[in-house]
């Protein structure tokens, strides 16, 4: 396949298929950029003095770590001047940045998680940055918390970035999802993968088998009988991963199929699950659909949630189709029971 950058791939986007308007495409290369920067910090570990804890703890009540922090400060300096955004929201902070006086505003929202998987920090595991992109409603120059609140199928752009043994970068724009990868000499993301696609059928499923005991009889029954295997309804054997990086375990899905599973459990039943709607659960579920795969809460299509609060958590149940309609359909029949 010819090297292709991102630029010229959305330059392309652009001009052949009028898919991205021009100050939505500079916003993707501004958060590639970004991403790109935090890749180099991560890659310095211990030699950068980038790792352990920041000694704060976010809106969320979890303990920060330095490169939560750090991450979620390359993304507002990279994107407060280039008056493509209106506004940004984080993981990492109660309420949404504004984009100072100073610097023109533009028509995007931005909500990211600009670390994720960050328990996996400190042991050199995957880890990675999750955003999402939406519209500033019309009229609207000091967005707050409430002109984020959109549904994840208002949603014009989403992508993660996986920064592992090579630093990925997943990406769609409505149509279909594309994979890049950062060509560290030259310094780009080149395209290396176009329309990833995830198998219908799985063999493979990602969960935290230590929250068993808490997890509802639907997601108890499914579990059982994956594990049963061959001795089971199910009359062959499925095989389990769990990185606890949400971004690899769900590019392990897009490479190659599988289900990925953080349902609703007793223990995060009060707060309504563990992972966030609009930075975790939205983006991801845009990407998985585009891809030919499946995002529900195990009730409800998760881009169809109306979303209440900035930090909202859901049960994510996403990827081969499949598996995820027989989840759902557990669901179903356990609620009818009950
Ligand atoms: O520690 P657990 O229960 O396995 O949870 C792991 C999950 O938590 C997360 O780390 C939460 O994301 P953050 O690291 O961005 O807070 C996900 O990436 C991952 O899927
Ligand atoms: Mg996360
Ligand atoms: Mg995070």
């Amino acid at each position: 396949m010819k090297a292709v950058a991102l630029t010229r791939f959305l330059i392309e986007a652009q001009r052949e298929r009028g898919q991205l308007a021009p100050d939505l495409r500079l916003l993707i290369e501004i958060v590639a950029r970004a991403c790109k920067s935090i890749s180099h910090a991560i890659g310095k570990g211990e030699l950068g003095g980038v790792l352990g804890s920041a000694g704060s703890t976010n809106v969320q009540g979890e303990a920060q770590k330095k490169l939560d922090v750090l991450s979620n400060e390359i993304f507002l300096d990279a994107n407060e001047w280039g008056g493509h955004l209106a506004a940004l929201a984080s993981e990492e902070m109660d309420d949404p940045h504004l984009i100072p006086h100073r610097y023109p505003k533009g028509n995007y929202l931005l909500v990211f998680d600009p670390l994720d998987g960050s328990s996996n920090i400190d042991v050199n595991v995957s880890v990675g940055t999750i955003f999402s992109v939406l519209r500033c409603p019309e009229g609207i120059t000091e967005p707050n918390a409430e002109h984020f609140l959109q549904p994840g199928v208002k949603q014009v752009a989403a992508g993660y970035t996986v920064y592992g043994p090579s630093t990925l970068l997943i990406l769609t724009l409505g149509d279909g999802v594309h994979q890049f990868t950062l060509d560290r000499e030259l310094g780009s993301f080149v395209l290396t993968k176009r329309n990833l696609r995830i198998a219908e059928d799985t063999s493979e499923f990602a969960i935290n088998m230590s929250n068993q005991r808490h997890w509802e009889p639907p997601v108890q029954r499914y579990i059982d009988e994956l594990v049963a295997g061959k001795t089971g309804p199910r009359e062959r054997d499925f095989n389990m991963r769990w990185v606890a990086s949400m971004v690899a375990d769900v590019h392990r899905i897009m490479t190659r199929g599988g289900i990925f599973m953080y349902p609703l459990d007793a223990k995060t039943r009060d707060k309504g699950g563990k992972l966030r709607l609009m930075y975790e659960a939205n983006p991801m579920a845009m990407l998985v659909e585009q891809a030919g795969g499946a995002a529900s809460t195990g009730r409800q299509r998760i881009l169809d949630l109306a979303p209440a609060a900035l930090h909202q958590r859901v049960p994510v149940i996403l990827g081969s189709r499949n598996e995820v309609e027989r989840v759902v359909s557990y669901h179903r029949s356990y609620d009818q029971q009950s």
